[in-house]
């Protein structure tokens, strides 16, 4: 399946690549050193010894910077590295910081002449701008080494263990050699997005650092690399096609094509969390493991606190890593990281963190009547929950996204449902029964919303009009 590929003949291996760079909308970069980071602790001891050994500058971009110990431990290294003359840039995402981290937490790195920006608060003229978040998870340092992953930052990643609460389970990597300038350009354009252009530095190093070829898929709003490029994956993959997803939402076109692969006897798997920190999610997501039981793919559940991570590795020789979910805001709306490692010894590195992932999970197989939980040897047991404080975009879009799907198929009959598609069917009977019991009896209830949010979407439109109107004849070109 990839390039690289031993199980390809070299025509073939051609084809591969350049389905894979055009479907990804990047190149394959040699040269690059790659090393495996599980889980929060080691991201954080890492991340936080690069930014201390600093000495040109430091790009950090991350969804959710929260004022706990681990967001305060970050802020202050990176103050540190502001006052002794390094360059410290960090863009953090409005919505993920959202009541995890204001302006007076910032006021500590910006007094010591490091610039934050938050990007993309709610603004008049944008009613549905909110929806695009920077969900990427990156950090870049002196142009030389870089890291990305599924990682927040944020005490809640490292459990609670008065509570009882495991650290969650997440996965990045750290990188060195030519791909650290494209993540360093990566942020740049985060940086410009979130209101201007980054001082030109000294040349970055971007000579060779190892012998690892890969692809760094930086998407923007609707790009769809990492969407193009997963269902690419599941097209080529022969032998094995394992994903841990944190949020999967498949659409009908990735599951349709997980499913094809399976049917081919390729070995699919899909780890998610069995606890999540969205229960409604979880449960949503459940429901649409029926189809994918269906063709032969295993789905497992991970009994730990919450399982995070967003990875991929398929035929031993390929392995995708970053921020991007298996959901429609991150392929389609987001800002997102990832990066495609064709390499054989990484991908065996990220096979044996699967499967040993898989002594902590319990596998999901169909029976007649229902759903049964087969325990895996050596599995443990579920602990206590996660709390629900924090919030992802994915979370209410993608509960959204599937109740909408399972409606919206069932009125106008667009494909066949199933079994475990009557539970949403249902939810939704029941809400919409409601409202027209309220528009019947209370018509005022629903009139006074709907008026001011066709009030609200009027304002958006006539300033965004009147913006455009401002504009320059040509200002676009
Ligand atoms: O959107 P994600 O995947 O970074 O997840 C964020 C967490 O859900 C915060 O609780």
């Amino acid at each position: 399946m990839p390039a690289t590929s031993p199980l390809l003949s070299p025509a073939t291996r051609l084809l591969a690549e350049q389905a894979l760079s055009r479907s990804a909308g990047a190149p394959l970069l040699g040269g690059n050193a790659v090393q495996l980071l599980i889980d929060a602790e080691a991201h954080y001891a890492a991340w936080l010894d690069a930014i201390c050994a600093a000495q040109r500058c430091v790009l950090l971009e991350n969804y959710i910077i929260r004022n706990d110990e681990v967001g305060r431990a970050f802020r202050d290294a990176l103050a540190e590295r502001a006052r002794a003359g390094v360059f410290v840039a960090v863009v953090a995402d409005w919505m993920g910081c959202l009541g995890q981290s204001g302006h007076a937490f910032w006021q500590p790195l910006r007094a010591a002449g490091g610039q934050v920006r938050i990007f993309n608060p709610p603004k008049l003229g944008q009613p549905f701008g909110w929806i695009s978040r920077d969900h990427r998870k990156l950090l870049v340092v002196d142009g030389v080494q870089g890291f990305l992953s599924g990682v927040c930052i944020s005490a809640k990643w490292l459990g609670d263990t008065r509570r009882g609460v495991p650290p969650w389970r997440d996965t990045g990597v750290a990188l060195r050699g030519p791909v650290v300038a494209e993540m360093q350009a990566a942020f740049a354009q985060s940086w410009a997005e979130a209101g201007g252009e980054l001082p030109p530095f000294a040349a970055v190093g971007d000579g060779a650092a190892g012998d690892v070829a890969l692809r760094l898929i930086a998407t923007q709003p609707a790009s769809a690399g990492i969407y193009r490029l997963d269902q690419m994956i599941a097209a080529l993959a022969r032998r094995t096609l394992w994903l841990t997803d944190a949020y999967f939402v498949g659409t009908a076109p990735y599951v349709q094509a997980l499913t094809a692969a399976a049917r081919d006897g390729v070995d699919v798997r899909l780890l998610v969390p069995g606890s999540s920190d969205i229960p409604l999610v979880a449960g949503l997501s459940r429901s649409g493991y029926r189809p994918l039981l269906q063709a032969g793919i295993r789905v497992f559940e991970w009994n730990g606190s919450m399982l995070h991570a967003k990875t991929a590795v398929a035929d031993g020789q390929w392995a995708r890593v970053g921020s991007s979910n298996l959901n429609l805001a991150s392929w389609l709306s987001n800002r997102e990281i990832d990066v495609a490692i064709e390499d054989a010894g990484f991908a065996a590195r990220l096979a044996t963190q699967y499967e040993h992932d898989l002594g902590h999970a319990t596998e999901i197989v169909l029976s007649p009547r229902k759903h049964r939980r087969d325990k895996l040897g050596g599995a443990t047991e579920r602990p206590a929950r996660t709390r629900h404080d924090g919030g992802s975009s994915s979370r209410a879009a993608t509960g959204a996204v599937r109740l909408a799907n399972r409606m919206g198929a069932a009125l106008v009959d667009r494909r066949v449902l199933g079994h475990a598609d009557a539970g949403p069917l249902a939810l939704g009977a029941l809400a919409l029964l409601l409202l027209a019991a309220v528009a019947w009896w209370w018509p005022a209830v629903l009139a006074w919303p709907l008026g001011l949010l066709c009030a609200w979407l009027a304002l958006n439109l006539a300033i965004r009009a009147w913006r455009e109107r401002r504009r320059r004849p040509g200002a676009d070109n």
